[in-house]
């Protein structure tokens, strides 16, 4: 059995990159949840299909052949033969994301999803960020962590890496869309057991060594660097 690191977190609290880079030093795999939710949405835009209905949104499932790399150095997205990597990120898939999200079907499919590339994990450990992963997918992690950080300092950095979009736009599309996602689940309060890491004032290296920290302590597991 593999050992499972569970973070959730708000938009731009550091999630994927923090992941990203903890499990490159810890030589685990990564799961990037968010990455299915947008291909959802991205497939579902690519079909016409009227997402805000969300029988539609459901039954977007149907033909839907998604598929991630779960290797840090490799997260290639697909959905069937397409490379979406980058197209998920897009701000038009950003924008209707959260109608996917809050169709119960939708996430009662994507959490068995989720459970499937976590129990076949060939390496050491997996780390696997979202926003109800400590609480639905993996509530037994061994590792359970919510990342946040500052409003103000998780608008800053998103919209540090969107170009072409001002820094007001980001800032209001992000609050929109954590306020969507709250109704559904609630990834801004530490469940029970769960530990808050918390970024406003570390930079990125100090985030990743803090995550790597907590779970070199918690799990006693040898590392690559040690
Ligand atoms: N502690 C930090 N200090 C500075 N920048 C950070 C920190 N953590 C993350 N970042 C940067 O903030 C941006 C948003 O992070 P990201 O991993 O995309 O967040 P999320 O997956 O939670 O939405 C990225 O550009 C990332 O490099
Ligand atoms: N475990 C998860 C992960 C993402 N999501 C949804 O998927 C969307 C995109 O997630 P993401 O992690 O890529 O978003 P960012 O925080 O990286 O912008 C979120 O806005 C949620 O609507 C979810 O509902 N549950």
């Amino acid at each position: 059995m593999s050992i499972v690191v569970a973070i959730d977190g708000p938009a731009g609290s550091g999630k994927s990159s923090v992941s990203r880079a903890a499990a490159r030093a810890l030589g685990f795999a990564y799961l990037d949840t968010g990455a299915a939710y947008r291909a959802l949405a991205w497939s579902g835009l690519d079909r016409g299909i009227p997402l805000a209905d969300p029988a539609a949104a459901a039954a977007a499932f149907e033909g839907f052949d998604y598929s991630i790399g779960t290797d840090p150095d490799d997260t290639t997205v697909r959905v069937g033969a397409v490379d979406v990597t980058e197209a998920i990120r897009e701000p038009r898939v950003t924008e209707v994301v959260s109608l996917v999200a809050r169709v119960p079907e939708v996430r009662a499919r994507l959490v068995e999803l989720f459970r499937g590339i976590i129990a076949t994990t060939t390496r050491p450990g997996i780390i696997v960020e979202g926003r109800d992963i400590t609480t639905v997918v993996a509530p037994d992690a061994a590792v359970r962590i919510l990342l946040t950080a500052d409003e103000q300092v998780r608008m800053g950095r998103r919209s540090a890496e969107l170009s072409g979009v001002s820094a007001e736009t980001t800032a209001r599309q992000l609050a929109s869309r954590d306020a969507q996602d709250s109704r559904v689940v609630d990834f801004m309060n530490a469940a029970d057991g769960v530990t808050t890491v918390d970024s406003t004032d570390l930079d990125f290296d100090q985030t990743v060594a803090a995550v790597v920290a907590l779970v070199r302590d918690t799990t006693r597991v040898e590392t690559p660097t040690d």
